[in-house]
């Protein structure tokens, strides 16, 4: 769906507002004669963030409590124990060219773009014990030595699952946004790996071809969640289609760091808030200090929630009926997924030998895909491989080992690719699990079964004095694209309030 075609229902006045997103980052807030207001935002990310700069702009009286002691939340940039100034994004890396309000801060803030070279006939593929160039696999997909049927052996993982859902997305590409909307829920109740075991579209895929699809495009570890949210917010963004990707040189939290540095008097860091009051005529905010443990309460108007759902569990709402039935079952119920990423230091970039150039390793071994970096591509020196990304399963492999244990797994697991010269490179290494980070409990958002029908307007609904922000809210799960159209969207709600 466009997101210039989403129109907010305006709980306020009954009227339906044309939502600009692009045009309140050129332009700000639409000027209005409503009265100005006091505003809490929980959470200091990207949603936070772009709901803070947009009110304080329009002149709302704005506090922003970031629990953590750093702003940017699932964007995360990791400088130590690099050197030379090198580092690995441990959350966002990536922005696709068809994020148009990502891009659009981006240009705002002057950041520098590099292109993410996500993929390139040089990637390495090590399936199956088998070694090869994505280019030798697209000239023969059999090269990997999927047991599969004979009309199966000679397409690639992409084509397979492709053909499989043709029809659907032949109908999917010509339909209205509505009509998108409509498709959206008459296969909501699918799963990915039941739609491809029981294909509704033509021949059911063999349980052999369903594996290699799954492994080949990164969802082995969770075929069970919706076929939508999968086809959409994964594979059409990141495994298939053409879509060009680009990097925030210098590392991705230099974005949430320009807002932050231009609302820093805004924004209070360590302040985890613990509970929140719904009174008659305003809202009651304790937070306790992540540092010192000292307790504090702030007052406002109205309140942002822009923190994940998973651990907006955890702060006392009262009274319990400040929420609705639906509310709180989408609190309880969205998924945010496990994932692990670990960063290793090598002191030469070896890989670049063997002519590789950016792009990725896709691999059956635990380390799943590792991304070797696109900048920094023919400098001498140290540089840093993001080793091993997974997601769900395959990350709660890693999620069960310390630290230095997952460093020593990837590197063992880069050695099966490359030889034993990993050790003879190797500097240092560190790893990082979304899912024991207590400021998200997990990576993203991934609807399961009827998720998307049953809750993706009340995730995002306003209640009383509450508004919700985040890439849970918004129309990009697990994109930094979902947190700014969901902020943008929050601040327009707040400021057109009577
Ligand atoms: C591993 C990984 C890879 C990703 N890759 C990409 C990518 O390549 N490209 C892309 O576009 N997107 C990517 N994303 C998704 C993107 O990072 C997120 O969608 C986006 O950053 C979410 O922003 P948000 O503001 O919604 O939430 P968050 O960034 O989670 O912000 C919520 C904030 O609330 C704070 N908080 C939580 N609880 C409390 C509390 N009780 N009190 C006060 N503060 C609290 C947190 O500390 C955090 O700062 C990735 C995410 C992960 C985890
Ligand atoms: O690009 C990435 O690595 C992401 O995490 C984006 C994403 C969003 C939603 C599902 C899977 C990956």
């Amino acid at each position: 769906m466009s997101i210039q075609n989403i129109y907010l229902k305006s709980m306020f006045r009954g009227l339906t507002y044309p939502l600009d997103h692009l045009s309140i980052i050129e332009k700000g807030l639409p000027f209005n004669d409503l009265p100005l207001k006091t505003v809490t935002i929980v959470g200091g990310g990207m949603a936070g963030l772009v709901a803070g700069y947009q009110l304080i702009k329009a002149g709302h009286d704005v506090t922003i409590l970031e629990g953590n002691s750093r702003i940017g939340g699932r964007i995360f940039t990791k400088r130590s124990p690099f050197t030379n100034g090198n580092y690995l994004d441990m959350g966002a890396m990536r922005v696709p060219t068809g994020h148009e309000l990502t891009m659009s801060y981006i240009k705002k803030w002057q950041l520098e773009l590099q292109p993410f070279i996500n993929d390139s006939p040089n990637d390495l593929i090590y399936v199956n014990g088998v070694r090869v160039r994505a280019s030798e696999y697209m000239k023969n997909p059999q090269i990997l030595e999927y047991p599969l049927m004979p009309s199966e052996q000679r397409k690639t993982a992409s084509e397979i699952l492709i053909e499989a859902i043709q029809p659907f997305l032949i109908q999917y590409k010509n339909s209205t946004d509505e009509q998108k909307l409509k498709l959206r829920k008459a296969f909501d109740h699918y799963s990915m790996g039941d739609l491809l075991r029981y294909n509704p579209f033509g021949e059911n895929l063999s349980a052999n071809a369903i594996t290699k699809v799954k492994i080949l495009l990164g969802f082995e570890g969770f075929p069970e969640f919706a076929f939508m949210a999968i086809l959409k917010d994964i594979l059409g963004s990141v495994f298939l289609g053409d879509n060009q990707f680009f990097q925030i040189r210098g590392g991705s939290d230099r974005l949430p760091y320009k807002f932050y540095q231009s609302i820093k008097d805004h924004v209070l860091l360590n302040q985890k808030v613990t509970q929140i009051q719904q009174a008659q005529n305003n809202i009651v905010v304790n937070t306790i200090h992540n540092k010192n443990g000292e307790k504090s309460t702030f007052l406002s108007d109205y309140i942002l929630i822009a923190i994940p759902f998973s651990v907006l569990q955890f702060i006392n709402i009262e009274p319990h009926d400040t929420f609705s039935f639906d509310k709180w079952r989408a609190i309880r119920e969205i998924h945010y997924a496990p994932s692990v990423k670990v960063g290793i230091e090598f002191g030469e970039r070896f890989w670049e030998k063997e002519g590789i150039e950016g792009g990725k390793l896709t691999t059956d071994l635990p380390n799943r895909f590792a991304h070797y970096p696109s900048h920094g591509i023919g400098e001498d020196g140290p540089a840093v491989m993001l080793a091993s990304y997974c997601w769900e399963d395959n990350a709660q492999l890693w999620d069960s080992l310390s630290p230095p244990q997952r460093v020593q797994e990837a590197l063992q697991g880069l050695s099966m690719v490359h030889g034993e010269k990993v050790y003879d490179h190797f500097m240092n290494g560190t790893s990082f699990s979304w899912t024991r980070n207590p400021f998200s409990a997990g990576c993203f958002t991934l609807f399961r079964p009827h998720q998307y029908s049953e809750l993706s307007e009340k995730i995002k609904a306003v209640e009383g004095r509450f508004h919700f922000a985040g890439e849970h809210t918004s129309n990009f799960h697990g994109w930094i694209e979902g947190a700014v159209e969901s902020g943008l969207r929050a601040a327009f709600e707040i400021h057109m309030r009577q």
